[in-house]
């Protein structure tokens, strides 16, 4: 059996639908050997964060040379890193480990608002690990954040990913939850052709850590050797049903369902 290792490096979600706990429960439904760098704990449920506590860098560091040195994973995913300090810290390991297939999903506010990571912090994410992304991920509040485009119209979209290109990252997933088409359009770009993923928008309020979870999918996915475009096509229908057979856990934005995926192939 040829086992593949993916790494997440994020933040702890208490609540266990967002951050570390989405991304290994994801591995795991998708067959990959799940680990992880932890960047800071969050006090969080469905209702909210009620606290950020970032680790020091040391300890960033620390645990990705504990990976490096033993374990190198085949692919990694990096979620919440909260400061530019640890995101400086982050790409000069993954370089020193020469860590290839890395999925950025550049998370900045929690579906409730709170902030996970400090707005200085964006030039950092720019400069350093933009440029060592194979696929960034990020929704159309952060495509904002990093290209300074107010993003109205799927051309400004498209303009928002050529420049995402240009930073250095290899394909571009601009995510279109937060849109307001009727359908969900998650755009694609790859430097050459753009690519629309479009999918039934479901209304539900169970989308806490869907950003984590179809990242942490694409990272599965590379790990097992896929290119980015299938990656990110089973990633995207990882999370549809996943936001489709929610879970109704706790009274505010739920998770969504990491094993619906799973559930569904074996009933075919
Ligand atoms: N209501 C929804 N119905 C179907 N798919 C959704 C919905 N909300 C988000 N998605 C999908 O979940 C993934 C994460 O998108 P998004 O919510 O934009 O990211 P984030 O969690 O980073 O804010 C994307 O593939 C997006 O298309
Ligand atoms: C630790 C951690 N990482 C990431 C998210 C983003 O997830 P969402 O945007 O769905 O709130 C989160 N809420 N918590």
């Amino acid at each position: 059996m040829t086992v593949v290792k993916a790494l997440t490096i994020a933040g702890s979600d208490s609540g266990g639908g967002a951050g570390i706990q989405a991304d290994l429960k994801t591995f795991q439904e998708l067959k990959a050997y799940g680990m992880s760098v932890l960047t800071a704990v969050t006090a969080q449920n469905t209702l909210g964060v009620q606290g950020v506590y970032p680790l020091t860098v040391s300890q960033v560091e620390e645990q990705l040379d504990s990976i490096g040195e033993d374990l190198k994973p085949d692919a990694l995913k990096t979620g919440m890193l909260f400061s530019a300090e640890i995101i400086e810290a982050v790409a000069k390991k993954i370089q020193q480990y020469d860590m290839n297939n890395v999925v950025i999903d550049p998370v900045m506010i929690a579906k409730g608002g709170a902030k996970l990571l400090q707005d200085e912090a964006i030039d950092a994410m720019k400069k350093h690990l933009i440029p060592v992304a194979t696929v960034v991920t990020p929704n159309i509040p952060e495509a904002e954040a990093i290209t300074g485009l107010t993003l109205n119209s799927m051309d400004d979209r498209k303009e928002a990913a050529k420049r995402l290109y240009h930073l250095g990252a290899q394909n571009i997933i601009i995510k279109g939850g937060h849109g307001e088409e009727k359908e969900v359009i998650d755009l694609i770009y790859d430097g050459e052709t753009f690519t629309q993923l479009i999918n039934d928008r479901q209304i539900t309020e169970n989308t806490h850590g869907t950003g984590c979870t179809f990242a942490a999918a694409i990272a599965a996915e590379l790990a097992k050797g896929a290119d980015s475009l299938d990656a990110i096509r089973v990633a995207r229908e990882f999370i549809q049903v996943a936001i489709e057979d929610d879970l109704h856990i706790g009274s505010g934005h739920g998770p969504t369902n990491h094993w619906a995926f799973q559930s569904r192939r074996a009933k075919v």
